[in-house]
Parts: structure tokens; sequence; C-alpha cells
């Protein structure tokens, strides 16, 4: 569903963040990229939903490559940033039109899933608010129920349980396990390893844009812990 080939990718003043990195996810799988601060985790991240231009090497989602066929992508990827910059003049639910619209998702549908999505993260009551009175928690679910309004088939969420309280944070990893079952993938970062470690089929870890080691979950971590083997490969390699 996700390939990304010998990825590189050189940012102006000749920082190389990313460095011929390779992975690949399959339909249906929810898959953990892990890399310490400035790893290159974003940079891949944002290279994979279109909106950073890269040297090196291709992605493609659902079998399109996103530099050619950059419109079939997106139209089957949802993207939530680490930082969701949402428009801070409409309210949450214009907002969540506004993406509706974009995605042309059918009204009835659409009030739906606002309607379920809300609920779970609790945000219904504060729909009709202007997006500037919300909080950063607050915006970051307002972002994750616009992401799941046109019911993706490639989730990529970048730290995604950062500013979410413990319930939201619950009810996202549910969330996401859902999608999953139902044959959506997953691609997200984070720095909780133990979130990692509990909802991943799969597992990359990265280390000076380059990939240290991937692969199931249970290969990856074997006797130990996400923990113990992050700081060993980190360390080490
Ligand atoms: N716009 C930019 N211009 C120049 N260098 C950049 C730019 N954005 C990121 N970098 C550099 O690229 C490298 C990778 O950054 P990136 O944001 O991808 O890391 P990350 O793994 O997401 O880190 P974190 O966990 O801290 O969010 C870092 O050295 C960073 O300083």
């Amino acid at each position: 569903m996700l390939k990304i080939e010998h990825l590189t990718k050189v940012y102006k003043g000749g920082k190389k963040a990313v460095d011929d990195l390779s992975l690949e996810v399959a339909a249906g799988e929810i898959y953990g990229f892990i890399g310490h601060n400035g790893a290159g985790k974003t940079t891949t991240i944002k290279a994979a939903v279109g909106i950073l231009d890269f040297e090196g090497g291709d992605i493609f989602i659902d079998g399109h490559s996103v530099k050619r066929e950059p419109m079939a992508c997106k139209a089957v990827t949802a993207y939530i940033p680490d930082n969701p910059d949402l428009y801070d003049h409409l309210t949450g639910i214009q907002y969540l039109n506004f993406v509706g619209d974009v995605f042309a998702v059918e009204g009835g549908l659409r009030r739906q899933r606002i309607a379920k999505y809300g609920d779970r993260l609790e945000l219904t009551a504060n729909l009709g608010d202007p997006i500037s009175s919300y909080s950063h928690g607050m915006k970051q679910k307002l972002a994750i129920i616009s992401a799941l309004i046109h019911a993706p088939k490639l989730l990529v969420l970048d730290e995604p349980m950062v500013g979410l309280d413990p319930s939201a944070a619950f009810h996202l990893k549910q969330i996401m396990k859902e999608l999953c079952a139902q044959g959506s993938t997953i691609f997200f970062s984070t720095h909780v390893l133990e979130v990692a470690e509990k909802l991943c089929d799969k597992i990359a870890i990265i280390k000076e844009g380059r990939l240290v080691v991937s692969g199931p979950t249970h290969e990856v971590i074997g006797q130990s812990s996400l923990e113990d083997v992050f700081l060993e490969l980190i360390d080490h390699e």
C-alpha cells in the first residue's frame, strides 16, 4: 500500500535528512516509524504524503507514484501532522465540512462519521466553536476527525499521541486498530515505544536518515523490549 524506494532527501544547505531509505507497508498493517530527534521521520512522512519534494528514489501509494501521480495518491491518503495548522477563523464543523467537500464525501455519510468520531474523541460539543479557541489537543482531535472523514486507504500520522489526553489517546489507538481490521493501512511515527510495541504489526527504526532495522514487531523485539532494542541499536549502530 505504501512503498518507499531508496528515498533520499537533501535540504537546501546540504543537510542529508534521509539517505537511501526503503520500506514497505502492506495493506491492513499498522506500521510504526521510530527514531531519535532529527532522525528523518517527519521528512520521510512529508515526502510520502506529497508535501515535500525529494531528490532520490520514489514513493508509491496504492501503486501510484507520489511524484508522477500525486492526485491519485492524495485521493486515498490522509495525513495528520505533528502540529496541525488548521484554518483558525473557521469553526470545527465548518472545517470538517470543508474537508468533506474537498474529498466529495456524501452528506449522510459525512454526518455519520463526524458524529461517530466526534463523540469518541469528545469534541462534538465544541464543533460549533472557532478553531482559534481550541487547545492544542482539541486541534489534534479535529485533525484526526478530518482525516477519517473520507475513510482513507492510507492514514499517515506524525506523532499522533502528543497533546492528547489519556482518554483520547486510548480511543485513537482503538480507532487505528479498527481501521486496519477494515483494511486501511496506517503508517505513523512515535516516540512512545510502549504504544509502538503494543499497536504495530511492523516497525522500522531509523538513525541519521538511514534504516537501522525493520520487520515484524515480534521479530525486531525478540525476547527483549522495544526500548532495550532501540537503545541498543541507536547507541551501537
Ligand atoms: N526545512 C529544513 N531545512 C533544513 N534542514 C531540515 C529541515 N527540516 C528538517 N531538517 C533537518 O533534517 C533532519 C531530519 O529532521 P526531521 O524533522 O525529519 O526529524 P524527525 O525524526 O522527525 O525528528 P523529531 O523526532 O525531532 O521530530 C534534522 O537534522 C533536521 O534538522
